[in-house]
């Protein structure tokens, strides 16, 4: 991942679920919020939790925690997602649709523009809003548009020539949610998604959980 850290990836990732905890906390009216709270909450120890928010520069009062305002502002800015990220998505299939139906994304600023399939029948439909395009229109509509990220839920079979297409075509940048793990130019950043991960997590704790 250019300019980041490894180091600082698993911070990353678990700094959604932070926000997730903040802003109810700010919704309920709350001015600070301590360490120890949010890592009750996710099953984190308190030292893991200040130390990944030590990463957005905000530092926290000793008895008192962290300001909840200020603590939003600094993930949301940590994260980039004060900025808006406009995408297309490719394959507007069972989980295309999900994701474009997700309004926790449009929330923190990523807005997806418009789709792309290559079933005919899907041509024309809106989708939340989100029109679905004949697939041949990606070379034409990909530098119109100026999107720079694709949002990739293809089947899988048919991932790397999308991807080649993509890049041919302007992006920058894929989240991959196929099970393909792509071959791509330097310089052009990938981030493949597997919700099967989770499950393995669950798995593992239900079979512990019964021995
Ligand atoms: N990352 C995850 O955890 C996760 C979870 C579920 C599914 N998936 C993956 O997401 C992808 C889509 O799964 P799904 O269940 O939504 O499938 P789906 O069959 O419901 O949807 C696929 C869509 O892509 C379209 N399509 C087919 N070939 C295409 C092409 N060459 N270009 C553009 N569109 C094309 C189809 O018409 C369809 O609308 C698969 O690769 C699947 O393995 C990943």
């Amino acid at each position: 991942m250019a300019g980041v850290k490894l180091s600082s990836l698993p911070t990353i990732k678990r700094l959604p679920s932070y926000l997730h905890i903040i802003e109810a906390a700010q919704r309920e009216g709350k001015e600070y919020i301590s360490g120890t709270v949010i890592a009750d909450e996710l099953e984190l120890e308190p030292i893991q939790v200040r130390k990944d928010l030590a990463i957005t520069g905000i530092v926290g009062k000793p008895r008192i925690g962290f300001p909840v305002g200020e603590l939003i502002d600094a993930i949301t800015h940590f994260l980039d997602w004060h900025h808006n990220h406009r995408a297309v998505l490719i394959g507007a299939g069972n989980l295309g649709t999900a994701l474009m139906g997700y309004s926790e994304f449009t929330r923190h600023g990523l807005t997806i523009l418009a789709a792309f399939d290559v079933d005919t029948a899907k041509f024309d439909k809106s989708i939340n809003d989100i029109t679905v395009h004949p697939f041949d229109d990606i070379p034409k509509m990909i530098p119109e548009l100026g999107v720079e990220l694709a949002i990739l839920t293809v089947p899988s079979d048919f991932a790397q020539q999308t991807a080649e297409i993509l890049i041919q075509s302007g992006i920058k940048a894929i989240w991959n949610f196929t099970n393909v793990k792509l071959k791509v130019p330097s310089g052009i950043i990938v981030q493949k998604e597997d919700l099967s991960s989770g499950y393995a997590v669950l798995s593992v704790k239900m079979a512990r959980s019964r021995s």
